[in-house]
C-alpha cells in the first residue's frame, strides 16, 4: 500500500470510532520520517460521553485529539491527514504545533465561515493544504482469520 493511502486510511479508520451521529471525523499525524505519531477522532471529552447528550459545541475535534494523543515530543514538520477540512480552531492548533502541511479528504463545509477562516490562516502561515488523491480508492480489511 502507498504510504499516503495508508495514512489517510488510518484517519478514516479512526473516524469509525466516533459516536457523532452525523459526521465522523478522523485525523492522522505523520512525522518527517513517515511515522504515525498521533491519531484521533471527534468525541465528547473523556468521561463525559455517557453523561451528556451528544453536543456539537462540547465535542473535541479529531485534530485536537490527534494532537493530544501524540507520542512524540513535538509535532514540528509533521503532516496531518484529515477526513474533513479543519475548522478555524483546529487550524490554529495545527499552525501553533508547527505542522508543515494539511491533506484532507472532504471539504464539505467549504463555504462555512470556519473553513474560510481556516484557509485564510493556513495561507497567511504558509502552510499548504491539498485534497487527498488516493492511489487505491478502497481498502478491504479482513479481521477474521480463515
Ligand atoms: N475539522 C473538523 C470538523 C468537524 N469536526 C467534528 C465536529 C462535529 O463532531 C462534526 C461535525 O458535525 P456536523 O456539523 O457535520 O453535524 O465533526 C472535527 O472533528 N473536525
Ligand atoms: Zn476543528
Amino acid at each position: 500500500m502507498e504510504p499516503e493511502d495508508y495514512f489517510m486510511a488510518a484517519a478514516v479508520l479512526s473516524a469509525r470510532r466516533s459516536r457523532d451521529p452525523s459526521t465522523q471525523v478522523g485525523a492522522c499525524i505523520v512525522n518527517q520520517d513517515k511515522k504515525v505519531v498521533g491519531v484521533g477522532y471527534n468525541k465528547m471529552p473523556n468521561g463525559c460521553e455517557d453523561h451528556m447528550p451528544w453536543s456539537r459545541s462540547k465535542v473535541c475535534h479529531a485534530e485536537l485529539n490527534a494532537i493530544l494523543n501524540k507520542n512524540s515530543a513535538d509535532l514540528k514538520g509533521c503532516s496531518i491527514y484529515v477526513t474533513l477540512f479543519p475548522c478555524n480552531e483546529c487550524a490554529k492548533l495545527i499552525i501553533q504545533a508547527g505542522m508543515k502541511e494539511v491533506i484532507y479528504l472532504s471539504d464539505k463545509y467549504n463555504t462555512s465561515p470556519e473553513t474560510q477562516a481556516a484557509k485564510l490562516m493556513f495561507k497567511q502561515a504558509k502552510i499548504p493544504f491539498r485534497k487527498f488523491l488516493p492511489k487505491e480508492t478502497e481498502v478491504v480489511l479482513q479481521l477474521q482469520s480463515v
